[in-house]
């Protein structure tokens, strides 16, 4: 199986999935001055208010969120989208320490951590799963974490983690919107990508916000807390670095509103 370590790790990824070495594979590193000005997109309008969260799991690679997906409560829309997709779940992607841990880089340089919002396009596919292995079938809002001052509501997530610790554990988590974590300004750079775990399907339109929210170290060491190891296994491994570096822009335009 797949994982962040030497053997199992994303330079490994392409052994069991070919499409990790791909025309258009996530995360990339932005050059914001090489982003295209492009005057058909529009702001992004995200429509979280009536959340519907669920309940928050350790999946052995991430912490998740899970939505309630049944019908257009919360939906992101407008931007390069040309639907409303719908938020199924959240989930973060963090280092050791210091500087490195997102995903997307800007102008080679790495935040502490990023929050991705998986949402899929319910307008055109019947499912989550069909909508993630079709082109246009998801759009990820990513957003960056700094190392700075404690975040205000980053703490009704951190305060549960310690009841997910281990893969496969899970518990409820109703009425949390998201929109908390949200920064000041949805400026953004958007470019077509693909999931970056397995099965690393090319069906994820990029939505990564510019300016980061700020959340203190010590909200970011309990992250840290998580394990990649299930409860039975005697390996404790720590859940941190949890990364995907980022891969060839190939023939891709990345893009941002005038
Ligand atoms: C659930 C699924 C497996 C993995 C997966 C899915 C969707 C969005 C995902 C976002 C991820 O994170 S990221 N960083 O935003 O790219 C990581 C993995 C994702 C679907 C794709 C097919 C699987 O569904 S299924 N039942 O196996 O067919
Ligand atoms: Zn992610």
């Amino acid at each position: 199986h797949w994982g962040y370590g030497k053997e199992d790790g994303p330079s490994a990824w392409h052994r069991h999935y070919p499409v990790a070495k791909g025309s258009r594979q996530s995360p990339i590193d932005i050059i914001p001055d090489e982003a295209r000005r492009d005057s058909s997109l529009g702001p992004i309008f995200l429509k979280y208010d009536r959340c519907t969260s669920l309940s928050i799991a350790n999946n052995g690679h991430s912490v998740v969120v899970e939505f309630d997906d049944s019908d257009d409560r919360s939906v992101i829309q407008g931007g390069p989208l040309d639907n409303p997709y719908r938020l199924k779940q959240f989930h973060f992607h963090w280092g050791g320490k210091g500087c490195e841990g997102s995903e997307h880089t800007v102008a080679g340089v790495g935040y502490a951590s990023e929050l991705h919002l998986v949402h899929w396009n319910a307008v055109k596919y019947t499912t989550y799963e069909d909508a993630a292995t079709a082109p246009d079938g998801l759009a990820v809002l990513g957003i960056f974490l700094e190392q700075g001052d404690d975040h205000r509501w980053l703490h009704t997530i951190t305060d549960v983690l310690y009841m997910v610790k281990f893969k496969g554990s899970a518990t409820n988590f109703k009425g949390f919107n998201p929109k908390c974590l949200l920064p000041s300004n949805l400026h953004y750079w958007t470019y077509l990508g693909s999931l970056t775990t397995p099965p690393l399907h090319e069906s994820v339109i990029w939505i990564v916000l510019k300016e980061p929210i700020v959340v203190s170290e010590k909200q970011l060491g309990m992250f840290r807390i998580l394990q990649f190891s299930g409860e039975e296994e005697d390996q404790r491994m720590r859940m941190e670095n949890n990364f995907r570096p980022p891969q060839p822009l190939k023939e891709r335009i990345l893009k941002k509103r005038c």
